[in-house]
């Protein structure tokens, strides 16, 4: 018996080792990508990509291996990784044919939103039928909404002046209300807590989730059956995100009905009608693309804001331009926001909002897409079908070529015509038919934020905030390594 085993055990590690040997033999020596350039322990196995992207340096790592290597680099035995502006078109256009990488099931539930969906036609449906909540006339109805929460941000940021605020949570506090009251029809009343609801803290999960199931889906799949109470509720963090979602929508139709006057987008999806005789979305699909809309509104807009902020302490020559910019269209003294309609073209505000987006994206990270049948010619070798492929524009907007001194913040770069190359090369939202949807809503956030804060006060760095703490580190989204971001607030006429 004991020797049955003992057979049993030698011939399953021999087999084992013998795979092992065989795709390491063959990821080096055989694979159709053996001759693209990168790191040895990548081109052996995907796993080291894995533990780069836990650790949070997937984009810097990969940032450094194009400083390298050039425009394209083999980053997994089934990975590569482009640089060069002719690939957005190819990968990113309006009509390409790279579809999302099977590794957006793993960022969602099902039924899956616009975000995870993969089939080209499911896809585009949705979109048609959500474009119109997102158009800028939508959002132009809904600015008091979201005015009345930069407001609320102004007076919280009055009340702590010449202290040091933690201005990370403040944003994402204020990036998180306006999406509950836009999408749920209802604040998460963060500002007025002044600390993060559970949905927030659900949210940091969902990401940690994501990254767990996507990379260990083995490791994922025990865990689920460890009958451990708290990693039990931590795992059922994305359940949550949509039960919130469920209960709040249905709280709301029965408060509002399907046709109320409310200028939330949420009326606008709840009440849409499809022009084109298509299927509209049933509430199931509502509720869930409504969970998945607070998520993507919620930390992209709030971790660009800490940035910008951190760049305008760093910067106060531009804070002075800025309110100077402002001021001309709403005097300092007048209590009130700036009405988007007299921020939307100023080129100052406009300049600094860009570079913010194009030194700190809040996506900074690759975008993985999948070659598609036959596979395609990519910088000159024929990629076979089903590979990964990506671009991070993390790197495309730092190419010194089309951005000289591509790590400053040098927001007049963008106050002279933009040359064709920083049109092709700055991709911040991404592009093309996969361009994020919540583009014109995160402006107008972005620069009712900035202009009411800069109008009114003058802001320096906190004691704990520095380079070291404000590394960009990313789990898809930016974060700060230390966590937050300090910045010290005063009076415009005491400063
Ligand atoms: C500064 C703020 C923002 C940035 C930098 C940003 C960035 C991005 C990026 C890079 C993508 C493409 C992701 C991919 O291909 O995997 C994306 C997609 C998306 N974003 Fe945003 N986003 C921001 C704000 C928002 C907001 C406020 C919303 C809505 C509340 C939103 C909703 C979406 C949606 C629905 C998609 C999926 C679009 C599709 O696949 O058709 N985003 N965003």
């Amino acid at each position: 018996m004991v020797a049955t085993i003992l057979i049993g055990a030698i011939l399953c590690a021999a087999v084992s080792i013998t795979y092992v040997l065989y795709q390491i033999t063959y990821n080096l020596f055989f694979s159709p990508l053996r001759n693209v350039p990168g790191p040895l322990i990548a081109r052996v196995t995907p796993r080291w990509l894995m533990l780069i992207d836990m650790a949070g340096r997937r984009t810097s790592w990969i940032h450094n291996l194009h400083s390298r290597h050039g425009p394209t680099v083999r980053i997994a035995p089934n990975e590569l990784s482009f640089a060069n502006m002719e690939m957005v078109k190819v990968i990113y256009g309006q009509q390409t044919t790279f579809p999302k990488a099977p590794i957006y099931d793993t960022m969602s539930l099902p039924p899956f939103g616009i975000f995870s969906m993969r089939d080209r036609q499911d896809h585009s449906h949705r979109r048609r039928l959500l474009s119109h909540a997102f158009a800028q006339s939508s959002l132009y109805e809904s600015e008091p909404l979201i005015r009345a929460h930069v407001e609320e941000l102004t007076q919280r940021v009055q009340s702590g002046l010449c202290r040091p605020m933690d201005m990370m949570l403040l944003f994402r506090l204020v990036a998180f209300d306006i999406v509950g009251e836009l999408f749920l029809g209802q604040s998460f009343n963060g500002l007025k807590a002044g600390t993060p609801p559970q949905f927030l803290h659900d949210i940091d999960q969902h990401f940690i989730l994501c990254g767990i199931e996507g990379n260990f889906p083995l490791i994922y799949a025990m865990l689920l059956r460890i009958p451990i109470p708290a990693l039990q509720r931590f795992l059922k963090a994305r359940q949550r995100l949509i039960a919130y979602g469920k209960e709040t929508f249905e709280n709301y139709i029965s408060e509002n009905g399907r046709m109320s006057g409310r200028k939330d987008l949420l009326t606008k999806v709840v009440s849409l009608k499809s022009d084109t005789g298509e299927a509209p979305l049933t509430d199931l699909e509502i509720y869930t693309e409504v969970s998945n809309l607070i998520l993507a509104g919620t930390d992209t807009t709030s971790m660009t804001l800490t940035y910008m902020f951190w760049q305008l302490a760093k910067n106060p020559k531009w804070q002075q331009m800025l309110r100077q910019e402002v001021g001309e269209k709403v005097p300092t003294s007048s209590g009130t926001v700036p009405g988007f309609s007299e921020l939307a073209q100023l080129p100052i505000l406009d300049a600094v909002v860009k570079e913010a987006l194009r030194l700190h994206p809040a996506a900074p990270a690759s975008l993985p897409r999948e070659t598609p049948q036959g596979g395609k010619i990519l910088n000159g070798s024929h990629i076979p079908e089903g590979t990964i492929v990506s671009m991070q524009c993390y790197t495309t907007q730092r190419d010194a070529a089309t951005f000289p001194d591509p790590n400053a913040f040098r927001p007049e770069r963008w106050m002279a015509p933009e040359s064709e190359a920083m049109k092709e090369m700055m991709m911040p939202f991404s592009k093309g038919s996969r361009a994020c949807l919540g583009k014109n809503l995160a402006m107008m956030e972005l620069k009712l934020i900035t202009a009411s804060l800069i109008n009114k006060f003058s802001v320096w760095l906190g004691p704990n905030c520095t380079d070291e703490s404000m590394v960009m580190t990313d789990h898809f989204l930016v974060l700060p390594k230390g966590g937050k971001c300090e910045m010290i607030f005063s009076r415009v006429e005491e400063s």
